[in-house]
């Protein structure tokens, strides 16, 4: 349990690497026929969770200095796959263990177990691998064949992700989108890293009578990378723009890419049209001026932003409107549920409507304790929300921090913030 002052926060802090391109990289590396180094400044439990399922599945991996040495080597006869709560772990390393062994063990922990896999589960099964039961602990047996998938594009882009990566093993795949695909960006950064180890990935666009389908040709597979850089988390960084955006007080990221793939790179514009200046010097940003217009944020394509936003809301006079939130029920969390309870027990005014959240934000809130329910992005969201508090700020579970951030307190202190353990 952390208690965090309503102190405002203020400086440069360097970009943490990014989770989700962190697990791609690995995983490519870890499918190449020759060795890579990756640079990662810092790890989390989520990263860790990947390296750690690597090596269950075969690979020699070393962390130190800040280098990740990747050596593949034959899959084991019985692979293993550890996700801990990595919803990314786990559902890209299923058809990827899946495509290399014919029998993996699977567990997971917190509420991973409960989170969607029935949709990857049904069209693994149709093309050669059965499940000792339908949630984890599970065991999977036989190789995962090449062919023709269809994928439902509404429940977790996670699936077209794990996917993809395990193509290249399998032999020419095309994987079809049925309806939309949400979160979409994180497809392309899958097809980016892939496409960086080596590995070309066909996009054929939806038409009026046909879906979007992914390609992968036959005979094509990873090569290994020397001193390959994960770039900046926008996801994380988004922290530190709305820090900057409720306080006006101006906050340096280092280390970030403008022109990322990545889904959350959306909240420099979000920032920006509600009132805040963005300004850039190389790789690094400066935040600052205080945002003052209401947000209207369609959630579809960036779900994992809504609980800094909601911070954000509560600080910007009048309604601000989240939509299309349904996917966020199925995360660490019910987020949807989790956020309207945060900023009500913080003193916010906040209405939900099927799968929408309306803030109705007065500038400031009332502080006081949170139940961050095991959920990373929910301690993020009430940490800034002392920024705008009257009273301390004590948020219960903000040990799931390190699921992606583990140095979050020391960094939030380092900007001038009072947060501690109590
Ligand atoms: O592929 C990824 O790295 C992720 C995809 C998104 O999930 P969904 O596609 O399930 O929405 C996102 O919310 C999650 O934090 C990370
Ligand atoms: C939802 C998240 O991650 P995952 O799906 O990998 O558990 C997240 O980081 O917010």
């Amino acid at each position: 349990m952390h208690t965090v002052t309503p102190k405002h926060i203020g400086g440069t802090i360097p970009a943490i690497p990014a989770k989700a391109h962190a697990h791609r990289a690995l995983i490519a590396a870890a499918l190449a026929t020759t060795p890579s180094t990756i640079l990662l400044s810092r790890t989390s439990k989520d990263i860790d969770a990947t390296m750690a399922s690597l090596r269950a599945l075969g690979s020699a991996i070393t962390y130190t200095d800040n280098i990740i040495h990747v050596h593949p080597s034959s899959a084991p006869s019985v692979g293993g796959i550890l996700p801990h709560e990595s919803g990314t772990t786990l559902r890209l390393l299923l058809p990827v263990s899946a495509s290399i062994c014919n029998r993996v063990e699977v567990d997971a922990k917190g509420r991973l177990p409960d989170r969607p896999l029935e949709p990857l589960l049904g069209e693994m099964k149709s093309h050669g691998v059965t499940f000792s039961q339908d949630k984890p602990p599970f065991t999977m047996s036989g190789k995962l064949q090449a062919g023709h998938y269809k994928m439902v594009g509404n429940v977790s882009s996670q699936f077209f992700s794990g996917l993809l990566l395990a193509a290249p093993q399998m032999g020419e795949s095309t994987i079809e989108s049925v309806g939309t695909l949400q979160s979409r960006d994180y497809v392309t950064l899958t097809i980016t890293t892939m496409q960086d180890f080596g590995v070309k990935v066909t996009t054929t666009p939806a038409t009026d009578t046909t879906n979007e389908t992914f390609t992968i040709a036959n005979d094509t597979h990873f090569t290994g990378r020397d001193n390959y850089q994960i770039e900046g988390d926008w996801s994380n960084a988004a922290i530190w723009l709305v820090a900057a955006a409720l306080t006006g007080n101006s906050i340096t990221i280092t280390g970030m890419n403008k022109d990322s793939v990545q889904a959350d790179r959306r909240i420099m514009q979000i920032v920006e049209d509600a009132g805040s200046t963005l300004t850039w010097n190389g790789m690094d940003l400066t935040v600052s001026g205080k945002a003052t217009k209401p947000l209207n944020v369609d959630l579809e394509q960036m779900p994992d932003l809504l609980p800094v936003l909601s911070a954000l809301a509560c600080g910007i006079v009048g309604e601000s409107s989240f939509t299309k939130g349904a996917r966020l029920r199925l995360k660490e969390s019910d987020r949807l549920a989790a956020v309207a309870q945060l900023v009500t027990d913080l003193g916010g005014s906040v209405r939900m409507d099927g799968d929408d959240l309306y803030i109705t934000g007065t500038g400031s809130l009332k502080g006081g304790q949170v139940d961050c329910v095991n959920d990373h992005r929910l301690v993020m969201a009430g940490a800034l929300a002392a920024l705008i508090s009257e009273n301390p700020v004590i948020l219960k579970d903000s040990e799931a921090i390190t699921k992606s951030y583990p140095d979050f307190f020391d960094d939030w202190n380092l900007l001038g913030g009072e947060a501690h353990v109590i």
